[in-house]
């Protein structure tokens, strides 16, 4: 059993690494299992399970490049750097939400955002990279699509996934006391 300082020292290890830091060089599969594995570990209230994964990695991120293009809407500097950008990290593991109505969507919004925790904290055990990329092109309509993601689902953006390419910096983080009220 690690102690309570190792297990603190290991999430401090798990950064967020931009796409520069990461080197493009193929991964294993079973490392991108393992990742996955350790997302659908993640709690959601009544078991609803909402996360849902796309994995691309090898040539098929050439038709997500083309979404992402494509959701660039005509934006030059945009659609240049989409189109270049899924060859930078060698898998990308679509992040959707399929809500159940039984939950208010922020609970399955949390469950999800667990899952995707579980799961860049998985990458950062097995020595990957890792970043949660979300924004407005990452999350258009029309990747969602691409993706196969239909309504209620939603797409929430991408966790890319590769060698890093760089030493990251320490996590910066401000102390639990200041964010926390205690009574007593
Ligand atoms: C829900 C969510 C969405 C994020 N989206 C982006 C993003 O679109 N672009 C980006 O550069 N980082 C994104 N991040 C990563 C954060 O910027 C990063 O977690 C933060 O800088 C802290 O760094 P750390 O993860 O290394 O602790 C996102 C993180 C979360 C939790």
């Amino acid at each position: 059993m690690a102690t309570s300082n190792e297990v603190l020292g290991f999430l401090a290890q798990r950064r967020s690494y931009g796409l520069k830091e990461v080197s493009p060089e193929p991964i294993e599969r079973s490392a991108i299992e393992l990742i996955l594995q350790a997302a659908t570990l993640a709690p959601s209230h009544g078991v609803t399970e909402p996360w849902r994964f796309v994995v691309y990695s090898g040539e098929a991120r050439a038709e997500l490049g083309t979404a992402l293009v494509a959701a660039a809407q005509g934006d030059p500097f945009q659609e240049a750097k989409q189109r270049d950008k899924v060859w930078m990290a060698p898998v990308w593991i679509a992040l959707g939400m399929q809500p159940q109505p039984k939950n208010p969507e922020w609970e399955e919004l949390a469950a999800v955002a667990m899952a995707v925790q579980n799961a860049h904290l998985m990458a950062a055990h097995l020595g990957l990279a890792a970043k949660w990329s979300s924004g407005p092109i990452g999350t258009h309509d029309i990747v969602a699509k691409t993706v196969g993601f239909e309504a209620p689902t939603k797409l929430l953006g991408f966790l890319y996934v590769g060698k890093p390419a760089v030493t990251p910096k320490p996590l910066a983080r401000s102390d639990w006391q200041s964010k926390t009220t205690w009574k007593e």
